[in-house]
């Protein structure tokens, strides 16, 4: 097992992303989300952009896992192996990429894809959005996969909370790979839970680091 992977096994993975046009969008803002939050016992930094992974890699001591989006539908997270390997270049000590089994827009196969980033020594995270992608991932040799894209790609109902049944069925079909449930965790009991369940590690996103979505969730309970 990587040093890398052994090293936040069991913890909680914050990731720090402030979304086109938002306020919070400016990498030395990011970095200082991600410096509260290894403060705060984040085990590695998740983080978007390479701007941000630079930045970000610069001020802390955990592991970065890095991704680069572009646009906001269909492949978008890491779309190509360019964007992958413009990440691990940035600084990422991992990198997350798509790993649907939709076609990818430089026409290679998400196993090339990979093939080529291990033959570069970089850590690949496979961002599933159904079992049938983590199969893929792991038939692939992905180091890590995760639930990341669960309720985002048509192939899986987009529950309230992290999708614990994908998470389940990861666990259960690979339990030689590491885990990681990645999705609306909202609460430290469903961080909690997912960690019961065989999670190696767990990631959160929104309820850490975007503070306009958790000031509508607070605004929300106002209203009627
Ligand atoms: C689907 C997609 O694009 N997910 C992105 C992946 O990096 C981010 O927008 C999420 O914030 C991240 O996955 C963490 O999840 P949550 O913010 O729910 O804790």
């Amino acid at each position: 097992m990587n040093p890398i992977i052994e090293q936040i096994k069991g913890g909680l993975v914050v990731s720090c992303q402030a979304y086109p046009g938002e306020p919070l969008r400016h990498p030395e803002t990011m970095a200082q989300m991600a410096m509260a939050a290894e403060i705060g016992g984040a085990v590695a930094i998740r983080c978007q952009g390479l701007a941000d992974i630079a930045a970000i890699k610069g001020q802390v001591k955990v592991p970065v896992i890095g991704i680069w989006k572009e646009g906001d539908d269909g492949v978008y997270i890491t779309p190509t192996l360019r964007h992958a390997r413009c990440c691990a270049a940035a600084g990422a000590d991992i990198v997350a990429i798509d790993a649907t089994r939709r076609p990818r827009p430089d026409g290679l196969t998400y196993a090339q894809t990979v093939e080529a980033l291990h033959r570069d020594g970089v850590i690949v995270m496979a961002d599933c959005g159904s079992f049938a992608d983590a199969q893929q991932a792991v038939d692939a040799g992905t180091d890590i996969i995760s639930t990341t894209l669960s309720g985002y790609t048509g192939e899986r109902e987009k529950t309230d909370g992290p999708d614990f049944e994908l998470l389940g069925q990861m666990v259960d079909a690979f339990p030689d790979v590491p885990v990681l449930c990645e999705g609306r965790i909202h609460t430290p009991d469903q961080l909690a839970e997912v960690m019961r369940r065989g999670a190696w590690a767990a990631v959160v996103g929104t309820a850490i680091t975007h503070p306009t979505s958790i000031t509508r969730w607070f605004a929300a309970r106002l209203k009627g």
